[in-house]
């Protein structure tokens, strides 16, 4: 091989020489050159690091952003071997309840829990829209003792809708133990040949997770997936994102507490006094959690925070789809430049960089990877799938999420708006937008066809992992080139007068 690489040398471009143009390249101006295969697609391992400490099986990040990241998606992340983050557009205990809610998960969920007093009524079957049953406890809340349950069946039955839950509940549920595995909870339910059973948390007794007959068919049917992001005491791997105010080290405190296992801090400019001065207080203040910084897209803004004790590094500015910062504030990078010269500096000390924002496809996903990222951070990916808050609604004919951006006006009123409106700044500017993404189904059964997709790129260049893939690309054999507007359009589908893009 060496022989053949030295003849052709001068065929594309090295990394090093593309991006030293004075270009902002993003992923679809750039297309790498095929290399030599001699390993089969399933010999890529695409095993990779979050940060410094955290550990995934796949590259995957969904991002902290409250049309993305609850627990519902940070549950089935770490599920499929990535990681979620949860947003923090919330209060610190709604942020620390969803991190805990992910803690005391081992399967992943679909059905929300209901809660009722005894004296309540259920007056519509549309209350059953979101789970096969409802709850009923001493005070009508989560953290009060079970009395009974009721089923659709068990309500379609009822004459009296008025009539008080008490009357007709079933009393003293069966419950299982939360720590049981999925195969022993499937077991158990075909055994007792029980429609539903809830989970328990092993040291209060509260209901943490409902699971269905209907669950174990549809997680059975997903694609096989690697080992699932699991921390040392055996519970799901999951991170939080936080601000860089004064608030946000109480905000930290309580999440540390309930057993995040990395944060974010959260900006889009993160080369500032104030994310400088809160890594340095998060590192003193709790040595054993990672902490990652950003985003920046720069050499020495990275420089800057690597100096500071950063254990990560988030990519990306103005490159995410419902950004606008690039417009608003002329200021970011074309985030294929962005991610190839934050990685050139953050090898050099050994930190992982994510490459956040702009992924739509899986070819994005092999060119952040190839070009230096260590795992990608999704947001619009993401945000049809079940998984992520929110409910469907029709747009037309097509079955739509809400998306919408951290800096748009209806989510800094929302909660984000102590970050702006803060100290001095009463105006505020929308750096994104609100808008919908169209229903993906859940991401345990995509994000599996995606990691395939992935490994075939991976193939294709003759790199058997992310770290063999920064190997060529750093030795400058990866060869690349930027595409024309023409050799775009050449790339996707052409010439046809219709077609259906089915993936998998
Ligand atoms: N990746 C991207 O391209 C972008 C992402 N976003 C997202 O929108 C959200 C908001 O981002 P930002 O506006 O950057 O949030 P931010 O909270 O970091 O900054 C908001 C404002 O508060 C200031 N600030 C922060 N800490 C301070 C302190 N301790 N004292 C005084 N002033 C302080 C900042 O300088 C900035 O002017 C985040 O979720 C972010 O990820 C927004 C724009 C672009
Ligand atoms: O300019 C921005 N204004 C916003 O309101 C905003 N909200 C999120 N983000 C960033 O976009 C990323 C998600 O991008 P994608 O949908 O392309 O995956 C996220 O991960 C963020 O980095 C924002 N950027
Ligand atoms: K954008």
């Amino acid at each position: 091989m060496a022989g053949i690489v030295s003849i052709f040398e001068e065929d594309g471009f090295s990394a090093e020489r593309l991006f030293k143009q004075g270009y902002s390249y993003t992923y679809d101006d750039v297309i790498f050159l095929p290399h030599y295969i001699d390993f089969p697609t399933d010999a890529v391992k695409l095993a990779t690091k979050l940060s410094r400490n955290v550990e995934l099986s796949i590259p995957c990040v969904s991002s902290p952003m409250d049309t993305v990241t609850e627990s519902s998606m940070a549950t089935a992340m770490a599920a499929v071997g990535g990681i979620g983050i949860v947003h923090y557009n919330n209060t610190i205990s709604q942020q620390t309840s969803f991190v805990r809610n992910v803690k005391s998960h081992k399967i992943p969920f679909s059905a929300e829990l209901i809660f009722v007093a005894p004296s309540d009524s259920i007056t519509s079957a549309d209350e059953f829209a979101t789970s096969p049953c409802i709850f009923v406890t001493e005070t009508g809340t989560q953290k009060s003792k079970l009395l009974g349950v009721v089923s659709k069946s068990d309500w379609e039955a009822v004459r009296d809708k008025e009539a008080r839950v008490s009357s007709y509940m079933t009393k003293s549920p069966v419950t299982l133990p939360s720590s049981y595995s999925f195969d022993d909870v499937a077991g158990y339910l075909a055994a007792k040949e029980l429609n539903f059973v809830p989970l328990v948390s092993d040291d209060d007794d509260e209901i943490v997770n409902l699971v269905a007959r209907s669950d174990i068919e549809r997680i059975r049917g997903f694609p096989k997936m690697g080992l699932p992001s699991l921390g040392a005491d055996g519970r799901f791997l999951v991170g939080a994102a936080v601000g860089t105010r004064e608030s946000d080290k109480e905000r930290l405190e309580h999440l540390v507490k309930a057993g995040i296992n990395a944060v974010i801090l959260d900006s889009s400019q993160g080369n500032s006094i104030y994310q400088l001065e809160m890594i340095k207080y998060v590192k003193q203040a709790y040595p054993n959690l990672d902490v990652i910084g950003g985003n920046v897209v720069t050499m020495s803004q990275a420089q800057n925070l690597i100096q500071a004790g950063v254990d990560g590094l988030r990519v990306g500015m103005g490159s995410g789809s419902i950004c606008t910062t690039q417009e608003v504030c002329a200021v970011g990078r074309g985030q294929a430049t962005a991610v190839y010269k934050v990685s050139s500096v953050a090898e050099k000390s050994g930190i992982p960089i994510i490459a956040d924002g702009g992924i739509s496809n899986s070819g994005h996903i092999v060119k952040a990877l190839v070009l230096g990222a260590s795992t990608v951070m999704m947001g619009s990916f993401l945000a049809g799938s079940s998984e992520a808050p929110g409910n469907y609604v029709n747009q037309g004919d097509v079955r739509v999420k809400k998306y919408r951006g951290m800096g748009s006006l209806e989510a800094m009123i929302k909660g984000s708006d102590q970050r702006y409106l803060g100290d001095t700044a009463k105006l505020k500017i929308a750096q994104g937008v609100v808008g919908a993404v169209a229903d993906k189904g859940s991401i345990m059964k995509f994000i599996p066809y995606t990691m395939h997709a992935v490994k075939q790129g991976f193939q294709d260049l003759g790199a058997s992992s992310i770290h063999s893939a920064h190997d060529l690309l750093r030795s400058g054999t990866l060869r690349l080139e930027v595409r024309t507007g023409a050799a775009q359009a050449e790339g996707g589908v052409h010439g046809l007068v219709s077609y259906e893009k089915k993936s998998f």
